[in-house]
């Protein structure tokens, strides 16, 4: 056995690069001279990241400079939500990377967390409708998302209330073990007071028993029974169960219990609740549980729409609460699947008999209401926020604020900040480019070995980040377009300039042949060159040529080599093979 470990260990060895030894002499020996330092050097050059994942658009920062008007605004809409009240619905617009989803995120988690503060039950649900872009799908997301909370909540309340059960069973146990025994109950309690007075159970049966002694012998006295003195107090006023405050069936306990629990006249677990009896604690204990096992999730497909909201509508009208659901390119799902779930969302609070139900919407697209039905636009645009762009002045602070915790102390100049900024100002005021420039040029700095990042490291980056766009871009279109794409590469590539589109067209059928495409139309082709145009890979101009009318001329915009690479990665682009010699022979024809 200890063989086996030894194996193991020694192959386990990070250091051992030369492969697999057996015993820990070879793996000893293999730390030293199979290790070529492949590792070493890069982790040698002090690092110029402090936290890199903070530049990185998964990171939620805490502060949001230059958002404090729109992050205001927003909290003096929600607030209603802790007041019970039902909050305006909001919709938020504004260009890519003006802080539109950190800022909404940033609001509702302090709502979230505010409400269990003041336990007011609140909750916040984030879509994101470019990846949950159909009524069937924004719904069972949420059915689920709700069936979930339920559950929990549910799981939390039997918790308590099979803590008030075992209470009271213990309580009337003891009960009726004090009526048998005679015992001077008082001269026990205090012993086992003093016993362990941090041990709740035993000080909680200890009050028990003194509550025996009031509540049967000194009750007598007194007149008191004890099913009146539980039936004298304040139905709302909280179980003694020893249980973490929570919202079992009645809010507020905490500091009624210690001063219904005196030591003279210490309170039956059942005083204060609803309850009268344990067994109607069982009976809502069943009653639970059987809702639980009532939740039906709702599969990702397969059943009727009306079903799904109906699900989803009884998941949040099970429990008393305000729910804000955040639909972030909201944009995408209108454009995809038309107003159908707005509209439903919008009017489910003439409904809803618990719940309250308040929406934010989040686009880029300001026109995108024009789509909306007139009642949809008035109900969802109760509240207008707009986030302008920023400017390079603001992108500047962003990014300093970032770079304190993204960086080593000196690994920044002075110009990369502001050129980053001042880049990033130039597309719109978009913070998360800026946010990238400052990451991408840190990383080309640490491969390079640099000791700090400079201006040359930022416009490596620009272009780096430019060059990625275009990979993309041209990766992602469709097969007609990257055959369109290919006969100007392969124009370019023979030294045509001034291409004009029969031209593009002519190779465009050869292409078409080779691999067996559909070939579209000269006026198709003509529609997809214009589609390349807008995108930024090719430029078109409309030149005139006097009495021989018009005609386009065409010239890539994009990095030849880089593109083609792209496009010949297509598994039936890369068929085309010889390419060289047949465009050649196209123009000796
Ligand atoms: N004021 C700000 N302070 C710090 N970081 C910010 C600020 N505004 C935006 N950011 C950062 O910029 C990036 C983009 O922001 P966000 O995702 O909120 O933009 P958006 O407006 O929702 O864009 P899109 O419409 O493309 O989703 C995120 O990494 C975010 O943390």
């Amino acid at each position: 056995m200890s063989d086996d470990n030894s194996e193991i260990t020694g192959s386990d060895d990070v250091d051992g690069t030369s492969g697999f030894s057996t015993d820990f002499e070879d793996a000893d020996l293999g730390d030293e001279e199979s290790n070529q330092g492949l590792f070493d050097d890069l982790l040698s050059g002090e690092p110029i990241f402090e936290n890199k994942e903070v530049l990185r658009p998964s990171y939620t920062p805490h502060e949001l400079p230059h958002r404090s008007d729109q992050i205001n605004k927003m909290a003096t809409i929600l607030v209603a939500a802790l007041r019970g009240e039902t909050p305006s619905n909001i919709l938020i617009y504004g260009k890519t990377g003006t802080g539109k989803t950190a800022s909404a995120k940033f609001v509702s988690k302090e709502l979230e967390s505010t409400s269990q503060k003041y336990s007011v039950p609140c909750d916040v649900e984030y879509i994101n409708c470019e990846v949950t872009d159909t009524q069937y799908r924004v719904l069972a997301q949420l059915a689920n998302k709700f069936i979930e909370k339920n559950k929990g909540r549910i799981d939390d309340r039997i918790d308590e209330l099979e803590s008030l059960r075992d209470a009271t069973e213990e309580y009337d146990a003891t009960a009726d073990d004090d009526a048998h025994a005679g015992d001077d109950p008082t001269d026990r309690t205090a012993e086992e007071t003093a016993s362990d007075p941090f041990d709740f159970v035993s000080s909680e049966e200890t009050e028990s028993r003194s509550a025996v002694s009031s509540g049967t012998e000194s009750s007598a006295e007194s007149g008191d029974s004890p099913a009146e003195t539980r039936g004298s107090s304040d139905p709302a006023s909280p179980p003694v169960t020893g249980t973490e405050p929570g919202d079992a069936d009645g809010p507020g306990r905490d500091g009624e219990t210690a001063i219904d629990a005196t030591p003279q006249e210490p309170a039956h677990p059942l005083e204060s609740t609803p309850f009268g009896t344990r067994a109607e604690v069982d009976d809502r204990i069943a009653e639970l549980e059987e809702d639980k096992e009532s939740f039906e999730e709702v599969p990702m497909t397969g059943w009727p729409t009306d079903r799904v909201y109906s699900v989803f509508f009884d998941a949040v009208d099970y429990d008393e609460r305000v729910v804000v659901i955040m639909l972030d390119e909201i944009d995408k799902l209108v454009e995809k699947s038309g107003d159908d779930t707005l509209y439903n969302l919008s009017r489910m609070n003439s409904e809803l008999e618990n719940s309250r139900v308040s929406i934010i919407g989040i686009s880029n697209d300001l026109k995108f209401t024009d789509f909306l039905d007139p009642r949809v636009k008035s109900s969802l645009g109760e509240e207008e926020i707009v986030f302008p762009p920023y400017d390079a002045n603001q992108l500047r602070d962003i990014l300093k604020h970032r770079s304190e915790v993204a960086f080593k102390g000196n690994a920044l100049s002075d110009d990369v900040i502001p050129l980053c900024a001042a880049f990033a100002a130039q597309e719109h005021g978009d913070a998360r480019r800026a946010l990238d420039l400052l990451r991408t040029a840190g990383e080309l700095a640490e491969r390079s070995q640099a000791e700090t990042i400079v201006e040359e490291h930022v416009r490596q980056a620009q272009d780096k980040i430019e060059l990625d766009r275009v990979v993309e871009v041209v990766r992602t279109l469709p097969t007609q377009s990257k055959l369109v794409l290919f006969a100007i590469i392969l124009l370019e590539k023979n030294g045509v300039h001034s291409i004009n589109t029969g031209e593009v067209f002519n190779i465009y059928k050869r292409l078409c042949e080779e691999i067996d495409a559909d070939v579209l139309t000269q006026r198709r082709v003509t529609d997809l060159i214009s589609e390349l145009d807008m995108l930024g890979i090719v430029n078109a101009v409309v030149v005139s040529k006097g009495r021989y009318g018009r005609t386009k001329e065409i010239s890539l915009s994009v990095p030849l080599e880089e593109t083609e690479a792209v496009l010949v990665s297509d598994s039936r682009l890369s068929d085309i093979d010889d390419i060289q010699p047949f465009v050649q022979a196209r123009f000796e024809n």
